[in-house]
């Protein structure tokens, strides 16, 4: 497949609930093979919105499409298939064991081509998923008797099992301790260096900065900026989006931290606190 045909188009989408849009008319760049995108903006922003609707799970209006195969086109299944979509939490009240809910993933998304695989297959490949994500002694574990950080961790091994072209992840780190924070992000970024269109919402902007190569930050469902990292996150857009007087410092290594310094008055500051240049730190 050729990196234009797997590219990932979200043009003139719009997205919301019953009498609720939140999404409105939003057009990204080509999201292109091999990228990790980050997704950051506020509570409410509409990130898990947009990408529930880009997964299919909520009706979405306009132009999402995975190279040829568009969202509109194709049936759930082959949608599903190729655009993996990790949640932000697992139903409560599962009664699966932790190995049966990645193999439930699995065979719900048999292989397009060629026969479905056997069940010692699919044990195989779910037992090495959460192998691969250090969680593999949880096999036997029953959903409902895991922490939280451990039923992100098998829900993000339900996204991945599939091998699907782009992957989807909301807040999948959001429960998880350092360590596994680390490794999370790393088999992410070691998804998308394999050709994966990785799209990863994420709170903590110097992760996301860290992390990904490119960032979208979305603010009250309309698209407030796109680019590299370093680019998009600037004081006066803290200050726009977020509502914070903060401070953009690079680091060792090339990171990027943020400081927050204060909040910002918007009735006393319309146009939204100091503007600071990024500087060493
Ligand atoms: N099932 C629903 N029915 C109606 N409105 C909803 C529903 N789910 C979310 N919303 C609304 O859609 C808007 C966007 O919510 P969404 O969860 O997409 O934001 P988010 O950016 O992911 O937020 P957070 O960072 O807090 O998780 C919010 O105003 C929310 O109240």
């Amino acid at each position: 497949m050729s990196a234009d045909a797997a590219t990932f188009r979200i043009t003139d989408v719009s997205i919301g609930y019953p009498g609720r849009p939140v999404i409105d008319r939003l057009s990204l760049a080509p999201l292109p093979l091999a990228s990790m995108t980050t997704l950051v903006g506020p509570n409410a922003a509409g990130k898990s919105t947009l990408l529930r609707g880009v997964a299919g799970l909520l009706p979405a209006r306009g132009d999402v499409r995975l190279g040829n195969l568009t969202l509109s086109g194709a049936t759930r299944g082959a949608w599903a298939r190729r655009v993996g979509f990790m949640p932000q939490s697992l139903p409560a009240g599962a009664r699966l064991l932790a190995l049966e809910a990645v193999v439930a993933a699995l065979a719900a998304s048999p292989p397009e081509d060629g026969p479905p695989l056997s069940q010692p297959a699919l044990r195989a490949r779910a037992m090495a998923t959460l192998e691969r994500l250090g969680v593999g002694g949880l096999a036997l574990e029953p959903l409902d008797a895991l922490s939280g950080g451990q039923r992100q961790l098998v829900a993000l091994a339900q996204a991945i099992v599939r091998r699907p072209a782009a992957l989807l992840l909301d807040e999948p780190t959001s429960a998880l301790d350092l360590r596994h924070q680390e490794q999370v992000m790393r088999v992410a970024r070691d998804l998308a260096a394999s050709g994966v269109i990785v799209v990863v919402v994420l709170h903590d902007l110097a992760l996301a900065a860290r992390w990904g190569n490119h960032m979208v930050v979305l603010n009250q469902g309309k698209l407030a900026a796109e680019g590299p990292p370093d680019e998009v996150l600037t004081p006066a857009l803290l200050a726009e989006v977020y509502g914070v007087d903060a401070r953009v410092e690079l680091c060792s290594a090339g990171r990027l931290q943020i400081m927050v310094d204060g909040v910002i008055d918007r009735a006393a500051s319309p146009s939204g606190g100091m503007r600071r240049p990024l500087r060493p730190c």
